[in-house]
């Protein structure tokens, strides 16, 4: 399957954005079933590999029928989000790297249970900043919180990881238990709305603990990061 063109859509009246996110982490962490429950609620226990890269399309409203009302000059704020679900397996790596270099967001996913894949983080970090295009939006998904008697890694450690690594987000999600994973997705497409010149306000949900959202995070391969890269 080839990655659509990126970048504002003309011609197709049914949305006004497309974002084009990658999901990647080690296997194993979740990544088949966060996009599942993005995309439709429902969780299924036992999932294939994914070899290569799966697609997933899932439309947003954000403050839809809101901005309806209080401004008539700008559109309704429809987001068509394409999920690019990848492979953890190292055998896939060439695959799944040309996907890099479209995608406009990009979520790291880890599993709370299994320190090694917290570990692996900066691995993914650099593979978006090498085969990534500018600008990237980065998010970090701790997947998995509904096993908090098997917890190997803090959500204080993964927020500390976003904080030295200008990282968006970082929440913890359960795919099994629809936690937090619309939220993930809502401020990765707010953040690509905002960068998008959107008059849209960031927000963390009020109701969940597991959730940061940082104000000042640095996309990667932005000037910003390479000056970072360039001094240490
Ligand atoms: N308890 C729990 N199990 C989960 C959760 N998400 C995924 N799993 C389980 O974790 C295993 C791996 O899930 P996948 O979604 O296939 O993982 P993946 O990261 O896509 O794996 P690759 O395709 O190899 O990269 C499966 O057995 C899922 O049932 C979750 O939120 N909670």
């Amino acid at each position: 399957m080839q990655p659509p063109t990126a970048g504002r859509e003309q011609p197709d009246d049914s949305f006004d954005f497309l974002f084009k996110i990658i999901l990647i982490g080690d296997s194993n962490v979740g990544k088949t079933c966060v996009v599942q429950s993005f995309k439709s609620g429902q969780f299924s226990e036992k999932q294939q590999n994914t070899i290569g890269v799966d697609f997933t399309v899932r439309t947003l409203d954000i403050e839809g029928k809101k901005i309806k009302s209080v401004s008539v000059y700008r559109p309704e704020c429809f987001s068509q989000m394409q999920v690019w679900d990848t492979a953890g397996q190292e055998r896939f790596r060439t695959i799944t790297q040309s996907y890099y270099r479209s995608a406009h967001g990009a979520m790291i996913a880890y599993d709370i249970t299994r320190r090694s894949t917290f570990e692996s983080v900066p691995h993914w970090i650099r593979e978006v900043e090498l085969y990534g295009a500018a600008n990237v939006v980065l998010c970090l998904i701790g997947n998995k919180s509904d096993m908090e008697s098997e917890r190997r890694v803090l959500f204080q450690e993964a927020c500390s990881m976003a904080e030295e690594r200008g990282i968006l987000a970082a929440l913890e999600t359960s795919a099994k238990e629809n936690q937090n994973v619309d939220d993930a997705f809502m401020m990765m497409a707010r953040e690509l709305l905002a960068r998008n010149g959107m008059d849209v306000q960031q927000r963390a949900p009020s109701d969940s603990p597991r959730v940061l959202l940082r104000s000042n995070s640095r996309p990667i391969n932005s000037p910003e990061r390479i000056a970072d890269k360039k001094c240490c």
